[in-house]
């Protein structure tokens, strides 16, 4: 079958685009074999390679780069030509006689938040065409991705998190609409005039596209507008996308003009002094594991920006502050003044976003403080004293009083305790989990709900401490 395949591509000039099943998650197989050198083909198309890069295996992130001697502190690690970057140009393609006008409309029809759809299009037409230049790139790209709208539905259930089951199924559902869409757009073209030299497109082949740029683009400066301001571009970027992420990089990307041709360079440059055997890491972002789940198919274990979104809900909100121990909150019948403050801060009104978060490095999100603050208060005046930025901040001390303080800090745990409740197991069940030999889908939805939980258990805790110090003090007033 394989054998026929093959033939098959070699006698059409294309290569097929299937996504294969899912192998481990820490070692995926690449789409050839052996695949060619990397580090020597960006080195033969004009690109600098620093002599101590190598790529190796990682025993958890896949492939990685590390130095095999020192490298000091600012040096150059690798620097890519303009033409290395891979990136969706619709301009050119438009002027390509019309030949892939077609995926310029399809791009057209994907949502800005799916922007990684748009480059994989690209991509996708690439890894089809025999001759590509980035062929000896797109090789080297693994054959699978381990984020979760390739688990099995069992374990998109197991993530046991509804803001991100909902952002999966939002994907998932995404990916088979557009696949009818290209087929569509497909059906009666010449082979002359297929973007994808006649193979067939599907829901697969489209996640697998989507999932390579999520996981590796970069966003990075293009072209500038009128008002010099850059347009922002993501680009796969050739070798410097094997390198891993950390929250404490050792590298860093930088963009800069070719003083020789004016073009664009993007190089990547030691930010500390790297150590013999050092892992070359960069830093994707400061994203929560949600993202990171979605986007890259991993999980950070205690990831200083990770949150839990919850719904501001006035019912839910007076149940928890009662377990508190507040006699009468008004989160469900705001007074006008309260409703006035709850506008601005845009938890009410015509069109109103509902969500806030806890965790992360605001531990509770400045709107919500800020609301459960005026809430919890009954004096109109003393609020409107006050700043709305400092009614919106963890670390302003206590602005409406110490007992206003407890109450609001008290009405959150109280909320974390809901939601803690609300998810199926306990993390003593996920831990027993891991322990067992899940396969890698399930091993990475267990570790994110386990992530999902200590976060709410940090801010219990953290806000715990906060109450106990606000009991042994004086009141304090704005
Ligand atoms: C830009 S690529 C890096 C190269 C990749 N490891 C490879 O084998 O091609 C990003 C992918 O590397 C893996 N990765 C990067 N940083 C990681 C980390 N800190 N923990 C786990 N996996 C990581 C994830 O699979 C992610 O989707």
């Amino acid at each position: 079958m394989a054998a026929s395949k093959a033939l098959m591509a070699s006698l059409t000039h294309l290569r097929p685009l299937t996504c294969a099943a899912s192998a481990s998650a820490s070692y995926p197989t690449r789409l050839v074999p052996q695949p060619p050198d990397l580090i020597k083909w960006v080195r033969r198309e004009g690109g600098f390679v620093h002599r101590a890069v190598k790529i190796t295996q990682d025993e958890s992130k896949g492939l990685g780069l590390v130095a095999a001697e020192e490298i000091p502190r600012g040096s150059e690690i690798i620097v890519l030509p303009e033409h290395l970057p891979l990136r969706f140009r619709s301009v050119e393609l438009e002027h390509e006689d019309g030949l892939h006008s077609v995926l310029v409309n399809l791009a057209r029809q994907i949502p800005e938040e799916l922007w990684a759809m748009k480059l994989g299009l690209k991509l996708l037409q690439e890894r089809a065409k025999v001759g590509s230049f980035w062929w000896p790139y797109i090789s080297n790209l693994p054959e699978t991705y381990s984020v979760p709208i390739f688990f099995p539905g069992e374990d998109i259930k197991n993530l046991q998190y509804a803001p991100l089951l909902h952002q999966v199924n939002k994907r998932c559902r995404f990916l088979l609409d557009f696949e009818r869409e290209v087929k569509h757009s497909l059906e009666n073209l010449k082979p002359d005039n297929h973007p994808f030299g006649g193979q067939e497109v599907d829901a697969s082949s489209l996640g697998w596209a989507m999932s390579a740029v999520s996981s590796r683009a970069f966003r990075l400066y293009g072209n500038k507008r009128i008002d010099g301001t850059h347009i922002d571009i993501p680009m796969m970027l050739p070798l410097i996308d094997m390198c891993n992420h950390s929250f404490n990089p050792n590298a860093q990307i930088v963009q800069e003009q070719d003083p020789g041709n004016l073009k664009m360079l993007v190089k990547v440059v030691a930010e500390t002094a790297i150590k013999p055997d050092d892992p070359l890491l960069l830093n994707y972002g400061c994203l929560n594991n949600d993202l990171l789940l979605l986007d890259y198919g991993f999980v950070i274990h205690s990831n200083p920006y990770d949150c839990i979104e919850l719904k501001y809900d006035g019912a839910l909100l007076d149940a928890a502050s009662m377990a508190a121990g507040v006699s009468s909150p008004s989160f469900s019948a705001p007074a006008p003044w309260q409703q006035q403050i709850l506008f601005q801060l845009n938890l009410a009104g015509e069109a109103p976003d509902l969500k806030v978060s806890l965790g992360g490095t605001e531990i509770v999100e400045g709107r919500f403080m800020a609301a459960l603050r005026v809430l919890l208060a009954s004096d109109a005046e003393t609020v409107q004293n006050c700043e709305l930025n400092t009614l919106k901040s963890t670390s302003s001390e206590a602005p409406l009083g110490v007992a206003n303080e407890i109450a609001a800090f008290r009405s959150v745990i109280a909320l974390c305790v809901i939601a803690l409740g609300h998810f199926p197991t306990k993390i003593m069940d996920d831990e027993a989990l891991l322990e067992e030999s899940a396969s890698g889908s399930t091993q990475l939805a267990t570790q994110f709900r386990i992530q999902k939980k200590s976060v709410i258990i940090d801010v219990m805790r953290d806000l715990t401490r906060r109450v106990k110090l606000l009991s042994s003090k004086e009141t304090v007033n704005c």
